[in-house]
């Protein structure tokens, strides 16, 4: 049984970066590119990168809610970006074991709310699930990814940029379950 934590920087450092935690203070002592002023503020959260493809962004929504998750994907040439925007997602995430497949000791699973973000550092395998209701996300990916994984599930076509695993995973949803 996987229990779903809060976002942290650190918790979520083994499968990539987190975004949107940062405090104001530590905005200001970063030494990223930023701008502070009472119109507005800017700073820079993470340089995203997709090799030598082109960087696309995606609308989804997710509708699953279901606290069983049979399999992990993960994308082999890019990083990907997960922002939430209309609602909560659940995140679950793992590294790659000596095996090649997901480590399941590595397995965890993150409530990313609107307004937190996460980047997932290429191979880290993922799957999504809303809590309630379904959920709109921004996503940051790479073009080409993009097309091989639609060509996969649209004609069975083999992955070039990603990779599918079967796994047997269980979401803790309420207190009461053990
Ligand atoms: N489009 C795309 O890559 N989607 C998946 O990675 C996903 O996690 O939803």
């Amino acid at each position: 049984m996987i229990v779903i934590e809060e976002l942290s920087a650190a918790g979520f450092a083994p499968y990539g970066v987190a975004l949107g935690l940062a405090a104001g203070d530590d905005r200001r002592a970063s030494e990223q590119p930023a701008w502070f002023s009472h119109p507005s503020d800017f700073w820079q959260e993470h340089e995203f990168r997709t090799g030598t493809e082109a960087t696309q962004i995606l609308w989804v929504i997710y509708r699953n809610a279901d606290p069983a998750i049979t399999q992990l994907e993960a994308h082999t040439m890019t990083e990907q970006a997960l922002l939430p925007l209309t609602g909560e997602v659940i995140q679950i995430v793992a590294a790659t074991g000596a095996d090649g497949r997901p480590e399941p000791a590595s397995i965890r699973a993150f409530r990313l709310r609107p307004g937190q973000g996460i980047v997932m550092s290429p191979g880290c395998w993922h799957a999504t699930r809303i809590p309630q209701q379904p959920a709109t996300c921004a996503m940051l990916t790479r073009s080409s990814t993009t097309r091989d994984l639609i060509s996969h599930l649209s004609q069975g076509a083999p992955l070039a940029e990603s990779r599918i695993a079967p796994v047997n995973i269980r979401l803790q949803v309420s207190l009461n379950e053990g």
